[in-house]
């Protein structure tokens, strides 16, 4: 199973990482880091109407390459520049060709949050994401504990982060609710099949207080799909794919969002 593959991959990786900023150094970065006020991403998202969250990816198991060309930095400024809420960066290597540097470039350079698209399964994810200047961390539900779900969360707060926590269905909603998430992300790709389909945020949204903002993400594509999503509710959407193969991200948003 791919979501196995890459937790493996993910502690792998983490290994080799500690052993060149130990686990003390990215502390004392992350303690060096400017703190953020998670409230403040949770109230941009509960604001009315709609809020998009682009994303910058190259690459997903799913979909193979996505971006040939991938000026990171100039797509992520285009999408600050043209009405996004929020950017996120995938910054798993080994599926995504991610990089943290990516991320770190780009909160540098853009005026909106920036979230740390990742497989977090260790809390060294965290300072590392606290240290390269994101405001949003992903927690996946689906490849966490009870118990890990509830330190990552109360960790990420700590370090001034606000959580988006990815449920896939009902029962790891129930989950995401139970730690208190306030912004929650529900995946329309199953990531154990890939097969996506638009109604399971759909599904899931009517079964979340409207105070708690719900993030749609996947498999968004058009001026329609977003209308639908609009009209169930949603605070939020995710979109990657329909914008990186966008040649003109600025026109793509602004179709996307009927501005
Ligand atoms: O490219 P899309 O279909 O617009 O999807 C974006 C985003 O939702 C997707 O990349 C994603 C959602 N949850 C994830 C978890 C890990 C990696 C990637 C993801």
């Amino acid at each position: 199973m791919i979501l196995d593959d890459l937790v493996a991959a993910t502690k792998r990786r983490l290994q080799r990482e500690k052993t060149i900023i130990s686990v003390d150094d990215m502390k004392a970065k992350a303690a060096a880091t400017p703190t953020k006020d998670p409230q403040a991403v949770y109230d941009r998202f509960n604001a009315p109407g709609i809020h998009l969250i682009g994303e910058v990816k190259k690459a997903s198991p799913s979909k193979g390459l996505i971006a040939k060309q991938f000026p990171y930095l100039e797509i992520a400024e285009d999408y600050d520049r043209h009405g996004v809420s929020a950017i996120s960066v995938l910054t798993e290597p080994d599926y995504f060709k991610g990089d943290i540097h990516y991320l770190q470039e780009i909160a540098a350079n853009v005026n909106v949050p920036v979230l740390r698209k990742d497989f977090v399964v260790d809390p060294y994810m965290l300072y590392q994401a606290k240290a390269a200047g994101a405001s949003i961390v992903l927690l996946i539900v689906a490849i966490l504990s009870d118990q890990q779900l509830k330190d990552y969360f109360k960790l990420a707060h700590e370090l001034g982060l606000a959580a988006l926590v990815e449920a896939h269905d009902e029962q790891e909603l129930q989950r995401a609710v139970n730690v208190g998430a306030q912004l929650i992300g529900v995946n329309n790709r199953d990531l154990r099949t890939f097969d996506v389909s638009l109604n399971n945020s759909i599904k899931l949204r009517k079964l979340v207080p409207n105070k708690i903002a719900f993030v749609a993400e996947s498999g968004i594509h058009t001026r329609d799909d977003v209308k639908v999503m609009e009209a169930n509710h949603m605070n939020g959407i995710l979109i990657g794919e329909a914008l990186m193969t966008a040649p003109d991200k600025a026109e793509k948003i602004t179709q996307l969002l009927g501005v």
